[in-house]
């Protein structure tokens, strides 16, 4: 439902996106400025539910930007984005954004790394109560199989009990995703989840993202162009803050702008 600004707190929880149009994400005529400078330039992108679509573009085309814009935390000067045909994202702060099923995971892995990788994904089911109500709260049979569910999708059931300052750079990449998964979100948003990863937790990254889509929308940013084929479906390039080209990973590549602007560069062409 489309919401006032300024009006009373909805039950975030409960935002459901119409997605009868197969739309998650309604990005439309988005510019933001900095000191003038148009970071994000009438850009209009469309998510559809279940996709998982690799965001691409050379430093400073604007990817984070546009993150941001739709997680809340840079408002755009103009234009429309909404969850679903009729949430509308720009009248909801980050948390309520959040909380309304988008999950945004940073490149650096941000886990507790005192706690457990099962206590890391327990305090993320429970949500934003504060860390001593969630430690010492009980979990419910359906939400101890919800973490079991969780360990498994992320291969991390051999290092439930692992601290998770010991796991290695790509298992806490798995785990943040992990507590992500447990806020249920419809939608994923990942920047460069393979950075500094070895050859084998990039290929197990790829398995986990597709998996995850169908059931969620997830979209990529990400710089490792042979991470992309390897998982890209639909791929957005971005250049100057404003959509270059769509599509597939092969119509990307032989895109002659895509290849003057960013893969020529990639590839040393
Ligand atoms: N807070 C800010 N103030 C001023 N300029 C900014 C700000 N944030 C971003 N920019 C500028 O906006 C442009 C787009 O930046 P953005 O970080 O969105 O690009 P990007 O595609 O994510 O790049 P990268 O791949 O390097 O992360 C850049 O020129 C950047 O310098």
């Amino acid at each position: 439902m489309s919401r006032e600004a300024g009006s009373p707190l909805l039950e975030e929880e409960n935002i459901k996106p119409d997605t009868r149009h197969g739309v998650i994400l309604y990005v439309e005529d988005v510019s933001v400025s900095f000191d003038g400078f148009k970071a994000l330039n009438d850009l209009s992108l469309y998510i559809n539910d279940g996709e998982l679509r690799c965001l691409i573009g050379a430093n400073g085309a604007g990817k984070t930007t546009l993150m941001d814009v739709i997680t809340g935390k840079t408002r755009p000067d103009v234009g429309k984005v909404s969850f679903g045909q009729q949430v509308n994202l720009l009248e909801m702060d980050e948390a309520q954004i959040a909380r309304a099923g988008i999950g945004r995971k940073f490149q650096k892995p941000t886990v507790f790394e005192n706690l457990t990788v099962f206590e890391n994904l327990e305090l993320s089911l429970h949500g934003d109560k504060g860390i001593w109500a969630n430690l010492f709260h009980k979990l419910s049979g359906e939400q101890s199989d919800e973490i079991a569910q969780i360990l498994h999708t992320i291969g991390l059931v051999g290092e439930c009990n692992m601290q998770a300052g010991a796991l290695s750079h790509g298992q806490k990449q798995w785990l943040e995703i992990g507590m992500l998964l447990a806020a249920k979100p419809r939608l994923l948003l990942v920047d460069e989840p393979v950075a500094g990863m070895t050859a084998q937790e990039t290929e197990r990254t790829a398995e986990l993202l597709t998996s995850l889509a169908g059931d969620h929308s997830v979209v990529v940013v990400e710089h490792d162009m042979a991470f992309v084929r390897s998982i890209a479906r639909k791929v957005t390039v971005l250049h100057q803050g404003s959509v270059l080209a769509e599509g597939s990973m092969s119509e990307i590549q032989s895109n002659p702008e895509v290849v003057r602007v960013y893969l020529g560069e990639e590839t040393g062409e």
